[in-house]
């Protein structure tokens, strides 16, 4: 399977997963293989359904898979650790701790004092550009701007893996374009290990350097595609030949495993 030539930092062996329902058994998740490589940003689509925020939490060690493993690093994944972060749809901020205090908070878990963690707060809501913000609450934000500080939240306590389930899916197109847009320059700068699921394919073509897409449900890995476009990307590589092919590759295949649900 191709990578960016990294050693492998996620490894998916073989994750089956059910879930018990009133209806009985519910496969979700059914023999998911897959290596996530440093520094690598994966993006995932898939028809609605097809397991991936289950497969997500399973990386993230909020779910157990019921066959198979995920290491990160050689080590299985038995629960939460702060070496993944998460960022979820809906923002997930402590709507009782200001915007500083919000990012403060896992690098005071972690154990650093009050004056280092305010110092790479300030860091990383620089980096997201809201550093004028830093002692507003989080109702005094708008829905982009909330977004914005949960990823200053992941990003400053330096996981190695960063986990997002849709992080801009929520948000209007504008707003989306340029958190993508921020998305990309800061992933070339700090080149975190991303797993970055969303509905959007531009957007998964735009972020990421491998694109998973999943089969309908039981989801599976259907096909891998490479993003072989160079960076620096920004909104107008989505006008490029190469997007285009990749978009119309990418959407059909998803298209098809949205059909095979319906039929
Ligand atoms: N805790 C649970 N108990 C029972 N069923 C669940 C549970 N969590 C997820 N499921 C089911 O597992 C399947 C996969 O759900 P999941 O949320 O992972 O899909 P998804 O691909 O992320 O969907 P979407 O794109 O709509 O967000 C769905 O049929 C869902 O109803």
């Amino acid at each position: 399977m191709a990578g960016n030539g990294s050693a492998v930092k996620v490894h998916i062996d073989h994750v089956v997963k059910k879930f018990q329902t009133r209806k009985g058994e519910m496969v979700a998740l059914n023999g998911v293989d897959l290596d996530i490589h440093e520094n690598e940003f994966i993006t995932v689509v898939g028809p609605s359904g097809c397991g991936k925020s289950t497969l997500l939490n399973i990386i993230g060690g909020l779910e157990t898979p019921t066959e198979g493993q995920v290491t990160v690093d050689g080590k299985p994944v038995d629960g939460p650790s702060p070496e993944r972060g998460i960022v979820f749809q809906q923002y997930a901020l402590f709507p009782w701790l200001t915007v500083i205090k919000n990012v403060m908070f896992g690098l005071k878990l972690q154990g650093k004092s009050k004056e280092e963690a305010e110092e790479i707060a300030h860091r990383y809501l620089k980096m997201v550009d809201l550093e004028d913000f830093a002692n507003h609450y989080p109702k005094e934000l708008s829905g982009g701007m909330k977004q914005r500080v949960a990823i200053a939240r992941a990003y400053a306590t330096n996981p190695q893996v960063l986990l997002m389930d849709e992080p801009f899916g929520a948000l209007d197109a504008q707003t989306r374009t340029q958190l993508q847009q921020e998305l990309i320059e800061t992933w070339e700068k700090e080149r975190k290990t991303c797993f970055f699921i969303t509905h959007d394919v531009e957007e998964a073509i735009i972020l990421g350097q491998r694109c998973v897409i999943m089969s309908a449900r039981p989801g599976r890995v259907k096909d891998i595609i490479d993003i072989d476009i160079p960076y620096p990307r920004d909104q107008a590589t989505k006008m490029t030949p190469r997007f285009l092919e990749l978009k119309n590759e990418i959407w059909s295949q998803v298209y098809q495993e949205y059909l095979s649900v319906r039929k």
